[in-house]
């Protein structure tokens, strides 16, 4: 065709004759004469962005490039020597990435086919990239498809990449400066460009979903864990995240998407997911659809999180008692280095925070010595004389909840430290420092350095630990459906590690086969008392609980009198 019989072409177009040209390219033709007031006759060169522009487009295209790169590199190598050239742009048309032959450089600057050239509709008239921006859906422009007479030679073929929320992100186009006549030529161009978009989407996705549910879906089981069509990204609960592009045809037309729960839309829950895991055969891995068909489902579960731990896991006794949380890291990092020197450590923490174990980690991370635990509450001096009897050479005495120590042995305990520097105490109290009532010389022989455990509620571990403590308690096999996971995640944990440990086992128990529902989780100790307030100030404490003695004493989990006493000492004035 000349550039005379395409400029005719035009003008019939838009007199409203059907020339045999597919619809969306009509379409464009209109807009370019009517909306953008353009001249196909006008051989404009290429709209190339300034330098610092395409710095700021590809800065903020960055993660795309990112994700794009390797889908690019080896769709670039799949078309190799056949003069193809390939370009990413941002969702403005601003070539961001590119992919071309050196031999044809200059020819691919001079048609625009280059970084920094801006193919939006408005600027470069009908053309792939700019088609797609606007239909949202692959295009092949075909050589004279194009409006300006400039770039009829080329053929370009594009598809659009979306992001996780259904935002069109960029643009994936595959171009030839010369091509075949016919536009079917171009077939295989548009599928590898498509299939290449869609790989993008879903790298893109699994990349934001590390602490997520994702569900990849194929209509066939072989391509099901190498190739799928399409994923969603759920929470705990199976709310849509986020989705590929393919994951739309899932849900209905035109209604919102993200939010939605994957039950109203697939027939399976949430609680399916572990059955879609890939530890079960492909064809076994079956969901229904609402419109009667069905797909396969392959289900990841959340990985656990990345952040950089300042105590590095498994590393010797204190290795093993923390995931990624700061301040329990801080708190580990620290009993290790007090573990190697005889110093008393009095380790405080709400009740079933793990300050025993902590005790008996740093046991074992010093020098080696014998051990000997004892119960404060109740122990007379004999018998606490009795059980150090045995005791011979450099040993470790954990004093369990000191605070609860009788005055009469508190006092034969700094006698019998002053006697044997050879016992290295290591006490343990839900209470804060400040609140122990204990003499102060006794207080001085114990309290060397103070050790804080985070009670579990404030713990960033939370996953980890439920995790290590299934796996330690319940057979290999056993899980936890996702609901389940979410409810303990939310729990209050008033009891702490203990009150964790405990409802597992009754879980483990409850559960009818290898998955534990969330059926099967004991209901929460007292789901609307607070949690005990064991180191807040007794005045504040006092002032929550409008100065009533009996409800202090609740939430502080002691008896009225020894409020009373508290008081007293601090010189606070009960009310009547
Ligand atoms: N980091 C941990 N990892 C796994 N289990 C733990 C951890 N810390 C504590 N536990 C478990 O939690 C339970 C309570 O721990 P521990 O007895 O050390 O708590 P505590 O703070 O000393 O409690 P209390 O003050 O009530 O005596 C124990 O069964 C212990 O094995």
């Amino acid at each position: 065709m000349t550039d005379r019989q395409h400029v005719e072409e035009i003008e019939q177009v838009l007199e409203g004759t059907q020339t045999g040209r597919d619809s969306f390219v009509s379409a464009s033709w209109r807009r370019c004469v009517e909306v953008y007031g353009m001249d196909p006759t006008r051989r404009d060169p290429a709209h190339i962005v300034t330098e610092s522009e395409l710095r700021d487009h590809r800065k903020q295209a960055e993660w795309m490039i990112g994700a794009a790169r390797s889908s690019l590199l080896s769709l670039f190598r799949q078309v190799a020597g056949q003069n193809y050239v390939l370009l990413l742009t941002d969702a403005k048309g601003v070539c961001v990435d590119f992919f071309g032959d050196d031999l044809f450089m200059d020819g691919l600057r001079g048609a625009g086919l280059y970084l920094g050239s801006n193919w939006s509709e408005d600027l470069a008239g009908t053309c792939g990239v700019g088609a797609c921006i606007v239909t949202q859906e692959p295009v092949t422009v075909h050589q004279d498809d194009h409006f300006g007479n400039a770039h009829t030679t080329l053929s370009c073929t594009a598809a659009p990449i979306f992001d996780t929320l259904g935002g069109l992100a960029a643009v994936l186009d595959i171009s030839l400066l010369r091509s075949p006549m016919p536009k079917r030529s171009q077939n295989l161009a548009m599928s590898l460009v498509t299939n290449a978009a869609r790989r993008v989407e879903m790298a893109n996705l699994m990349a934001e979903s590390r602490r997520d549910w994702v569900l990849r879906l194929s209509s066939s089981p072989e391509f099901l864990d190498v190739d799928p069509e399409a994923a969603v990204r759920l929470d705990g609960s199976g709310r849509v995240l986020g989705y590929t592009r393919a994951a739309r045809r899932l849900f209905p037309d035109g209604g919102a998407i993200i939010g939605q729960r994957i039950d109203e839309v697939l027939g399976l829950t949430v609680d399916d997911l572990p059955d879609l895991m890939r530890d079960r055969p492909t064809e076994d891995r079956i969901i229904e659809m609402r419109d009667g068909g069905a797909l396969f489902g392959h289900a990841i579960a959340p990985q656990a999180p990345r952040n950089i731990t300042r105590m590095p896991r498994g590393a010797g006794p204190m290795g093993g008692l923390a995931g990624d949380d700061p301040a329990m890291s801080l708190v580990l990092e620290q009993a290790a280095k007090l573990a190697r020197i005889p110093v008393p450590l009095l380790i405080t923490g709400e009740t079933g925070t793990g300050k025993a174990k902590l005790a008996r980690a740093i046991h074992m991370a010093g020098v080696p010595r014998s051990f000997l635990a004892l119960d404060c509450a109740g122990l007379s001096p004999e018998a606490m004389q009795r059980a150090c009897q045995g005791v011979t050479g450099p040993s470790t005495l954990l004093l369990r909840r000191v605070e609860d120590l009788p005055a009469t042995t508190a006092v034969a305990l700094s006698a019998l430290l002053d006697r044997n520097d050879s016992l290295r105490p290591l006490a343990t109290t839900c209470l804060a420092p400040a609140q122990l009532e204990l003499p102060r010389p006794l207080f001085h022989r114990l309290a060397g350095a103070t050790l804080r455990l985070p009670p579990l509620r404030q713990r960033q571990d939370l996953g980890w630990l439920v995790d290590r403590l299934l796996g330690r308690r319940a057979p290999d096999d056993m899980r936890l459906s996702p609901s389940a996971r979410a409810v303990l995640l939310g729990r209050q944990w008033p009891g702490n590690i203990r009150e964790l440990e405990q409802v597992l086992d009754v879980a483990i128990a409850l559960a009818e086969g290898r998955v534990i529902d969330q059926t099967d989780l004991p209901a929460p100790i007292d789901a609307t008392a607070s949690a005990p307030a064991a180191e807040e100030p007794l005045e504040e404490v006092m002032e929550a609980c409008g100065w009533n003695m009996s409800r202090a004493a609740r939430r502080l989990g002691v008896n009225r009198s020894t409020i009373l006493r508290r008081l007293r000492r601090a010189g606070l004035q009960p009310s009547a």
